[in-house]
Formats: C-alpha cells, sequence, structure tokens
C-alpha cells in the first residue's frame, strides 16, 4: 500500500480519494487544498466513511505543503475547471501558473515519488510540470476517452462491456484519436460487428460527451476519477495493465505528453506503440507535431506573462 497525496480536493480530487482509499489502496492518504479548512473537513468526512468499514488508513488533511511529503504517489488536481463552452485549452495560463509553483515546491519534500496529473489541459500541465520539477510525471491523458469508447460501443451494440476492447490515444480532448486497429467486440474488428454504428458516431460521443456533462452536472467527476483510481491500483498492484495514459518524451527539444496504450504497473511502460499498425503510427506521430505546435505557442505566451 503506498502513501498517496492529493493536491486539489475539489470536485474531481475529492472523488479520486474516495475511489483510491475505498480501493484499499492507500496505507496513507494527504489532502493538500489552498481554501481554509476544506481538507481538514474532507479529512473528518473520509475518517467517518472509513469508520463504517474499518479501514486503517491514515488520512491528513492539510493547507500546508510541509505536511505532504515522503509520497510514492501525487496526484494533482489543483487547477481551475473549464465552465460551459470552454476547451481545455482555455485554461492553460492560469493552471500551468499553479503547475510550475508546485513543481518547484513538491520535488523536495518528496524524493521518488511518480507524479500523476489530472488538472486540465492534463497532456500540457504533465509536460509543464515535469518541465519545471524535473521529475518523472504521468498524464491520465486518454484512459478516460479509452472507457468512454467502450462504454458507448457497448450500449449501442447491447454487449457486455467486458466484451469491448480497444485504445482512444493522441492529446486528451478535442484531438484524440481511435486507434480503430484495436477496436474489437467479442474479439472480432468492429467493422465486422457495427451493425450501422458509425464510427463517425462513437468518435462524436468521446469527444461531445463530457461537455455535455459539464453543461448539466457542472464538471465530470465519477467516471474520470474511477478510471484515475485505477491507474493507481495498476501502480499500487503491479498489475501491468494497459493503459492508454500519456508518458513523457522528447520532441524538437520539449518534453511533450501524448497517449498512446502502455503497460501500467510499478514502472511505467513499454509502450505499444512499436507494435501498432503504421496508419496508427502516422496518426500518433501527427498528434504529437499538433500538441507540440499548441504547446509550444502556449508555452511561449506562458513564459513572457512569468517575466513580466
Ligand atoms: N484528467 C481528467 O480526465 C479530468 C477530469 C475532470 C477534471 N479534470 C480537471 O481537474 C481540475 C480540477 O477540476 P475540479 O472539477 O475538481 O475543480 P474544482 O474547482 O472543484 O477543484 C479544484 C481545486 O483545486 C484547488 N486549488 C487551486 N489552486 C491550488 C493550489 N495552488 N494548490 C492546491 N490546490 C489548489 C482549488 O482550491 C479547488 O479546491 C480541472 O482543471 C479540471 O478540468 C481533469
Amino acid at each position: 500500500m503506498l502513501k498517496v497525496a492529493f493536491i486539489g480536493v475539489g470536485k474531481i480530487g475529492q472523488t479520486i480519494a474516495y475511489s483510491v482509499i475505498f480501493d484499499g489502496l492507500a496505507k496513507e492518504a494527504i489532502l493538500y487544498d489552498i481554501i481554509p479548512e476544506l481538507p481538514e473537513k474532507f479529512e473528518h468526512e473520509l475518517r467517518h466513511a472509513i469508520a463504517t468499514r474499518g479501514l486503517d488508513t491514515e488520512v491528513i488533511g492539510t493547507n500546508s505543503l510541509d505536511d505532504v511529503n515522503n509520497a510514492d504517489v501525487i496526484l494533482i488536481m489543483a487547477g481551475k475547471p473549464r465552465k460551459p463552452g470552454m476547451s481545455r485549452r482555455d485554461l492553460f495560463v492560469d493552471n500551468a501558473k499553479i503547475q510550475i509553483d508546485l513543481a518547484q515546491k513538491l520535488p523536495p519534500r518528496n524524493p521518488g515519488a511518480i507524479y500523476i496529473m489530472v488538472a486540465n489541459p492534463v497532456d500540457m500541465m504533465a509536460s509543464v510540470f515535469m518541465r519545471f520539477s524535473k521529475q518523472f510525471t504521468i498524464s491520465t491523458g486518454d484512459q478516460v476517452e479509452t472507457m468512454r469508447l467502450r462504454s458507448f460501443i457497448a450500449k449501442k451494440l447491447k454487449v457486455p462491456v467486458n466484451k469491448v476492447s480497444g485504445y482512444v490515444a493522441g492529446e486528451h480532448g478535442e484531438d484524440a484519436v481511435v486507434l480503430w486497429s484495436t477496436v474489437k467486440v467479442n474479439g472480432k474488428p468492429f467493422d465486422e460487428v457495427a451493425k450501422g454504428l458509425s464510427k463517425e458516431e462513437v468518435e462524436n460521443y468521446v469527444k461531445s460527451i463530457p461537455g455535455e456533462i459539464i453543461r448539466v452536472m457542472g464538471g465530470t467527476t465519477w467516471g474520470p476519477a474511477t478510471i484515475i483510481k485505477d491507474i493507481v491500483r495498476a501502480i499500487a498492484l503491479n498489475e501491468g495493465r494497459v493503459m492508454s495514459i500519456a508518458t513523457p518524451r522528447t520532441y524538437q527539444g520539449e518534453i511533450v505528453h501524448i497517449s498512446v496504450p502502455t503497460v501500467v504497473g510499478a514502472e511505467i511502460g513499454p509502450s505499444l506503440e512499436p507494435v501498432l499498425p503504421q496508419a496508427d503510427k502516422e496518426r500518433l506521430n501527427k498528434a504529437v507535431e499538433d500538441f507540440y505546435k499548441v504547446y509550444k505557442e502556449n508555452l511561449d505566451h506562458l513564459l513572457q506573462t512569468i517575466k513580466q
């Protein structure tokens, strides 16, 4: 069991913390936020829930980063969420400033920790955090899209969701790419079983459903939180589960994060990129190129803003 720190315990942070603790994955959970009293009161809530299950997880809610020390895994949810109609990329500057601050303060207190970025735009925030902290950082990336894809196909084709496999890769958000070569239902390629369900309909769902949930529910929580908990689970239990998370790579001298199906356990990797068909590899290369272009523009603007 791990010592897990949750940086930012708003809507998604609370749900992830709850899921991680109640899956029995944390021996210690540190809840940190800048809102006075929020982590402390959330600690009480969790302690009450833990009492009824008789778990022995130790929970600390704090407004001090000094209490966030010696963690094995650090999840970062600190940042503004999207409002209806906003793109994740609109959050770049505000949330990047938070990541730069955390990148300076967290590593000295947490040697050897794995960082999991959740705040949006998540892949770019992972790249910013890693650039400024020099610490190994992953982004939750397209594992969320991957589960949205499987759930939609299962519902439309009326099959149990565990009979649907396949991955979404690229950037988390508007530019995510479905790796159709990996999509199978009962082990058969999608095209053989689609029964009139078009690829376009599936792709539209994957890209549009989070915005629809945000419009009505104010944010996405239960889906991503459970999926992100499963990333922690794969690390904690050394599961070696293939998940479409974004890991760092260097492109034109910059660290960039792009999702690819990757083996997740106590070690992260290898990725399945080398064994993907050429067409999928080309789409991924294009995603890296597009990501870099937008990221670099935002990063340069950010670096200018910080200087002023
Ligand atoms: N990766 C994903 O799949 C995914 C899914 C859902 C939400 N998100 C993202 O996660 C982020 C949080 O979303 P939310 O709905 O929980 O928002 P929220 O506003 O409910 O919570 C954000 C929390 O971060 C805290 N915070 C801000 N600055 C901080 C700092 N410097 N240190 C510590 N805490 C700080 C805030 O006080 C707040 O409690 C957003 O950027 C959102 O877009 C990502």
